[in-house]
C-alpha cells in the first residue's frame, strides 16, 4: 500500500520520524523503495545534481514532468512528491496547469511549492481542487539570488515570520512543510506548533522528518556536498573504479570474450565472403 498523507500525519502524532529522499530516475526510485524509503521527492535540484546547472532556476516543467514520470514508474508503495519549478506557479492559473501536468502526465501524488504568505492563496486553491501540496520555507533555492545560500531566519523578526508562514501554509491545506537551512531550535519550535509534519534539511533533529539529496547521501558528486548533507556511501568512487576496469579491459583486449559476443556459423560467413575483394591476413 502506498504511503498516504494521513500516514504522514499519524507518523508525526506517533513520534515516528519520516524519511524523505530525492530521486530523479526509475532505477534510483526502485533502489530507494527497496531500501525502505516510502516518501520520494523529485526535486528541482535535478538541475544541479543531474543536468549540470549551477542553480535550480533553469529547470523547466518539461524537465520535471519527464523525470517525475520516470521516478513514478519505479515505485509502487512510495508517495512521490514533485517540485514545481521556478515561475511555474506564480499565478493560480499557472499553478493549476503545472500541478495538472505533474499529476496527470508524471503520475506524482503531490507537488511542492517554495514560499510563504505570497503563495498561500495558491496553496489553498490547489488544495481545494484536490492537489496535495507540500510547502518549503527557510532557504528556498529558487530565490537563491535574493536570499544568498545561507541559514535563514536567525533574527527574531524573520523567525517570527517563518512561524507565521508555516501556520498560514498549514491553514491553507499544506500536508507538510520542508524547512531548509533553518536554525535547529527554530525548526523544533515550528514543528511543535504545527499539526502537519515538518521535513528538515539542514534544520536539525527537531523536525518530524528529514530529506536529503540522492547524490549527497551516496557520495555521487564530483564537487563537494553541502554542509548539511551526510554521506552514507562512496558510490561515485565505486563507479569510477568500475569504469577504470572497463577502460583497461577494452584497451588490453580482455573484453569482450566469446561470452559477450554474437555468433554465426563459419560456413555462413565463408559463403558470405566468397569471391568478394578484400585482403585476408
Ligand atoms: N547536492 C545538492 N544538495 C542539496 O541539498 C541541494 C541541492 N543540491 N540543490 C538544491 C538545493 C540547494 N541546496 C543547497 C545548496 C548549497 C548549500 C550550501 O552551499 N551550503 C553551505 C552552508 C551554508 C550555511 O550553513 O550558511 C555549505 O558550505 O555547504 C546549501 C543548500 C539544497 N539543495
Ligand atoms: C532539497 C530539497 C528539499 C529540494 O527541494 C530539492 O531537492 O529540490
Ligand atoms: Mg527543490
Amino acid at each position: 500500500m502506498r504511503t498516504t498523507l494521513l500516514d504522514l500525519l499519524r507518523m508525526k502524532q506517533a513520534g515516528e520520524r519520516i524519511v524523505m529522499l530525492t530521486a530523479y530516475d526509475t532505477p534510483s526510485a526502485m533502489i530507494a523503495e527497496r531500501a525502505g524509503v516510502r516518501l520520494l521527492l523529485v526535486g528541482d535540484s535535478l538541475g544541479m545534481v543531474v543536468l549540470g546547472n549551477d542553480s535550480t532556476i533553469p529547470v523547466t516543467l518539461d524537465d520535471m514532468v519527464r523525470h517525475a514520470a520516470a521516478v513514478s514508474r519505479g515505485v509502487q508503495d512510495t508517495l512521490v512528491v514533485g517540485d514545481l519549478p521556478f515561475l511555474t506557479y506564480a499565478s493560480e492559473a499557472d499553478a493549476i496547469a503545472s500541478a495538472r501536468r505533474m499529476m496527470q502526465e508524471a503520475g506524482v501524488q503531490a507537488v511542492k511549492l517554495e514560499g510563504g504568505q505570497p503563495i498561500v492563496p495558491i496553496v489553498r486553491r490547489l488544495t481545494e481542487l484536490g492537489v496535495p501540496v507540500m510547502g518549503h520555507l527557510g532557504f528556498t533555492p529558487q530565490a537563491q539570488y535574493q536570499l544568498g545560500i545561507r541559514v535563514q531566519a536567525r533574527q527574531a523578526s524573520d523567525a517570527r515570520r517563518l512561524l507565521e508562514d508555516a501556520l498560514a501554509l498549514q491553514e491553507a491545506g499544506a500536508f507538510g512543510i520542508v524547512l531548509e537551512l533553518v536554525p535547529a531550535v527554530l525548526a523544533e519550535a515550528v514543528s511543535k506548533r504545527l499539526r502537519i509534519p515538518t521535513i528538515g534539511i539542514g534544520a536539525g533533529a527537531g523536525c518530524d522528518g528529514q530529506v536529503q539529496v540522492w547524490h549527497d547521501v551516496l557520495g555521487l558528486h564530483s564537487a563537494k556536498s553541502p554542509r548539511h548533507a551526510k554521506r552514507y556511501g562512496d558510490i561515485g568512487a565505486a563507479m569510477e573504479a568500475a569504469l577504470r576496469l572497463y577502460v583497461e579491459e577494452v584497451q588490453s583486449g580482455a573484453f569482450p570474450t566469446a561470452a559477450q559476443s554474437s555468433k554465426m556459423d563459419e560456413s555462413e560467413l565463408a559463403e558470405a565472403l566468397a569471391g568478394l575483394p578484400g585482403t585476408t591476413p
